[in-house]
């Protein structure tokens, strides 16, 4: 089979690791050639204190674009959008969508709708409307939070039946595979993933339980939604063994990120024993 390729669309921080400073190396680990542009290019994301850099426009997209349609290299298996920093960029964003679809029908879309975490948004409000009306109907796969669902659902979830109406709605809009990277719909310690996918009008359904650490990861939601999409390629498209997959790896990275934070060793041999 040939090579994947990912077209990543995605933020860049010069110190740290978020958007496409998390998704193309593991990507990369997995077997795809990833090709990334940075929506912004920020000195850090957007939890410190001071944040500066550059923010591209939907002007600076059709540069990248027309020059590389020049060259003829549109040809993707995948693209993958995350943090984008201005709304014309966004919108610009879905005239790539349907070009790099027209160069290959099978090309697979998966849309991570960064704006925000627990209940505070960290992009214009002005993208909402654009994800809402114009990328959803285009995505293939989307992956957003508890709080993104809320936000593209207009409304409130406070449930697992919510969730699931809430995905149902996102299944309406034309989004064929819907992954929650985390909910708090569960038990005080643990964090809930959902998927659905259609399959012949039906919705197959997959819950997980995360054993929730005592921490707050930054670019943990950029590092599922690459997962998923390595995983789902992987596996064929199914939802279960690719949720599955995405966890077990974001847990051993997140705990090893941990340790590291706690001055803790960072590996350790043992023996397993019953
Ligand atoms: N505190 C945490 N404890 C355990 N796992 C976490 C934690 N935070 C994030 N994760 C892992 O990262 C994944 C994505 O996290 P999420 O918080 O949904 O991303 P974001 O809100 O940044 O989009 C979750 O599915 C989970 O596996
Ligand atoms: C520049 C930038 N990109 C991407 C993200 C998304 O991070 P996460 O994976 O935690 O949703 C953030 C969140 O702070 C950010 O500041």
């Amino acid at each position: 089979m040939a090579t994947p390729r990912v077209l990543s669309i995605q933020s860049h921080v010069v110190r740290g690791y978020v958007g496409n400073k998390s998704a193309t190396f593991p990507l990369q680990l997995l077997g795809f050639e990833v090709d990334a542009i940075n929506s912004v290019q920020l000195s850090n994301h957007t939890g410190y204190k001071h944040i500066d850099g550059q923010i591209l426009d939907e002007k600076d997209l059709d540069k990248l674009i027309t020059s590389m349609r020049g060259n003829n290299l549109l040809h993707y298996t995948h693209l993958l959008t995350g943090y984008i920093g201005s709304p014309a960029f966004l919108s610009k964003i879905a005239e790539v969508v349907k070009e790099l679809k027209a160069n290959n029908p099978n090309l697979l879309y998966v849309c991570d709708p960064v704006m925000g975490d627990d209940g505070k948004m960290y992009v214009p409000q002005s993208l909402l409307p654009i994800y809402q009306e114009t990328i959803l109907p285009l995505a293939d796969v989307i992956t957003p939070n508890q709080f993104e669902m809320e936000l593209l659902l207009g409304q409130k979830v406070e449930s697992i039946e919510d969730a699931w109406r809430a995905i149902e709605a996102f299944h309406g809009k034309g989004c064929g595979t819907v992954l929650v990277s985390s909910s708090t719909l569960g038990a005080k310690d643990e964090l809930i993933a959902l998927s659905s996918k259609k399959i012949d009008g039906k919705s197959v359904r997959v819950m997980a339980s995360i054993p929730m650490l005592d921490a707050h990861f930054t670019g943990s939601g950029d590092l599922f939604s690459a997962l998923t999409l390595a995983w789902l390629h992987k596996t064929g498209g199914n939802t279960q063994l690719s949720l599955d997959n995405v966890i077990y790896s974001l847990q051993a990275v997140l705990k090893r990120t941990l340790n590291k934070a706690l001055g803790k060793e960072d590996f350790k041999y043992y023996e397993a024993s019953l």
